[in-house]
């Protein structure tokens, strides 16, 4: 296997974000127990950031489809804490974290809803609801492990995102993501129902997250608002709607990604580890969860 050890980051990354990696990296394949998996890796700025394309490419595997084994084994070979990046619909207003005091109309109770989620189209998912039918969500099939879901997301990844966030300025959500089987968009009904327990709405955030816990890494997800979940707005919904979102944010994804790499790489090589307490329990969520 080529040496991913210098690895600062893994981003998996969704619909929209294959050019991420095209100047200049190297492609190979990692193989892994549940199939092959391609990879590219560059280096930005000095941090090295290995790209695993969750629809791996131009044969875009649908969200059902998707062998998640596979690309999470790959990520656990390479080693290095993981952001996915997944887009998702709206499903009702969530408040917003950033500085508002130049938009007047947010001054009171700044959230980012149906109507302005062009405006703020960042969302920071920090628990999920599971409501995928037909995929395989564990490693364990054979043996038992029953892994903690108390933090699903990486608290410490998380914390560097809103740091980076903070930075920069950009304002951002947080919440509940609700994953769906897919291919098929949510009816009415059941968006009227899932905004009850959950803030947005995608097809490929589970089992990622599940399976990257058991493996012991440190995930977390950084999700684009493409579109008001169906019929809060008038319109219907459609791929090219959610493909023309990512590319209108993707610069600014992109920059959100360097900058964490880069962060990671200084924690990496610093020599007082106190500078990047690392403060999550990743590597410890199937202890005393094996039967
Ligand atoms: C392009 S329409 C819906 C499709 O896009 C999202 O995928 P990803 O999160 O990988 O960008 C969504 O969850 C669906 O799979
Ligand atoms: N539903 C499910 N998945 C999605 C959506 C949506 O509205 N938008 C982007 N991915």
């Amino acid at each position: 296997m080529e040496s991913f050890k210098n690895t600062a980051l893994t981003v998996i990354g969704g619909v929209g974000y294959d050019s991420l990696s095209e100047d200049g990296a190297a492609r190979s394949e990692i193989k892994t127990p549940y199939g092959t998996v391609s990879v590219s890796a560059f280096s930005k700025d000095g941090s090295d950031i290995v790209f695993i394309s969750r629809h791996q490419g131009k044969q875009h595997v649908p969200p059902h489809k998707i062998n998640f084994l596979a690309l999470v084994d790959a990520a656990r070979q390479i080693g290095a804490p993981v952001l996915s990046v997944n887009s998702v619909g709206l499903m009702r207003s969530v408040p917003l974290t950033g500085n508002f005091e130049t938009k007047d109309r947010l001054k009171d109770k700044p959230a980012v809803s149906p109507e302005n989620f062009l405006d703020f189209p960042f969302f920071v998912p920090t628990d999920f609801v599971d409501l995928t039918k037909n995929r395989i969500s564990t490693f364990h099939d054979e043996d038992t492990v029953h892994v903690d879901m108390t933090d699903p997301y990486c608290v410490y990844i998380r914390s560097l995102l809103y740091g980076i966030l903070k930075d920069r300025s950009v304002s951002y959500s947080e919440g509940v993501y609700l994953c769906t089987e897919g291919p098929r968009f949510e009816t009415k009904a059941e968006i009227q129902m899932f905004a009850h327990y959950a803030d947005v709405v995608g097809m490929t955030g589970i089992p990622e997250v599940v399976l990257a816990k058991e493996a012991g890494l440190c995930y977390a997800s950084f999700c684009t608002i493409t579109n008001p979940a169906t019929s809060l707005s008038g319109n219907m919904v459609t791929a090219d709607e959610v493909t023309a979102a990512v590319e209108k944010n993707q610069k600014t994804v992109f920059e959100i990604i360097f900058a964490l790499a880069s962060v990671l790489s200084d924690c990496r090589n610093h020599p007082d580890q106190n500078k990047c307490h690392k403060n999550c329990r990743c590597q410890n969520a199937v202890v005393g969860g094996k039967l």
